[in-house]
């Protein structure tokens, strides 16, 4: 039996646009980690991009809210917000890693920003949606499915902290300008559930991301 696997086609079509503009870019490293496609670029912010986004991130996060679970249950204990978008500084960070990915803009989402204290986390997740929950309808006529996700680090943790592969085993250190990105899913366009992370708790010092998440269709 074949089920249906909602934007299927648009999430295959991405993920082999991007996979052929990333493997002409010298400058982004493939970690192996399959079966998931994971790229890390270092440098893509500067110190000083890294210090005025963490002061952005300061003044707009709040405790981070979930689609079907709530700040309360401790699942997602980081703060955070969106950063605005017509800030014309998050405007042109917003459109490199748009440019990176070689994708239109209008799938993106806003840039959120995240911070973590110590104690703070995201348990393990998938940022795809799924489908039979409450939310999917809301979701897909939002810009549908999931397919790339972008992740920045800002500071460098004092320790703990790290964004952790849950499926794969693999650790990923804070270092500040690194961009991750990785796709959400498989070739043939099936959400990849070995894309399955956590950001660890911070153990002391404070954590600071960005995340831009890809849509497969417009985002509004
Ligand atoms: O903070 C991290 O390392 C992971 C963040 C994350 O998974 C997310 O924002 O979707
Ligand atoms: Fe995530």
């Amino acid at each position: 039996m074949t089920e249906f696997v909602p934007d299927q086609n648009a999430l295959a079509r991405l993920g082999e646009q991007v996979r052929a503009r990333l493997a002409d870019n010298p400058a982004v490293y493939r970690v192996p980690a399959e079966p998931v496609e994971l790229f890390a670029v270092g440098d893509f912010l500067s110190a000083d991009e890294c210090t005025r986004l963490c002061a952005m991130i300061d003044a707009v996060a709040r405790p981070s809210a979930l689609h079907e679970l709530d700040y309360a249950s401790g699942f997602r204990t980081s703060y955070s917000g969106d950063l605005e978008p017509h800030d014309p500084f998050v405007a042109a960070i917003s459109q490199r890693i748009d440019a990176l990915l070689g994708v239109k803009a209008a799938i993106g989402e806003p840039v959120q920003g995240q911070r973590y204290q110590p104690g703070q986390q995201f348990k393990p997740h998938n940022d795809w949606f799924y489908v039979t929950e409450g939310y999917w309808p809301q979701e897909e006529a939002r810009g549908g499915q999931r397919s790339w996700t972008a992740m920045a680090y800002l500071n460098a943790v004092e320790a703990g902290g790290a964004t952790a592969f849950t499926a794969l085993g693999i650790q990923i250190e804070p270092k500040p300008g690194v961009l991750l990105l990785w796709n959400n899913a498989l070739p043939d366009g099936h959400p990849n559930e070995a894309t399955l992370h956590a950001g660890l708790p911070v153990e002391s010092g404070a954590k600071y991301v960005i995340t831009k998440w890809y849509r497969t269709r417009a985002w509004r």
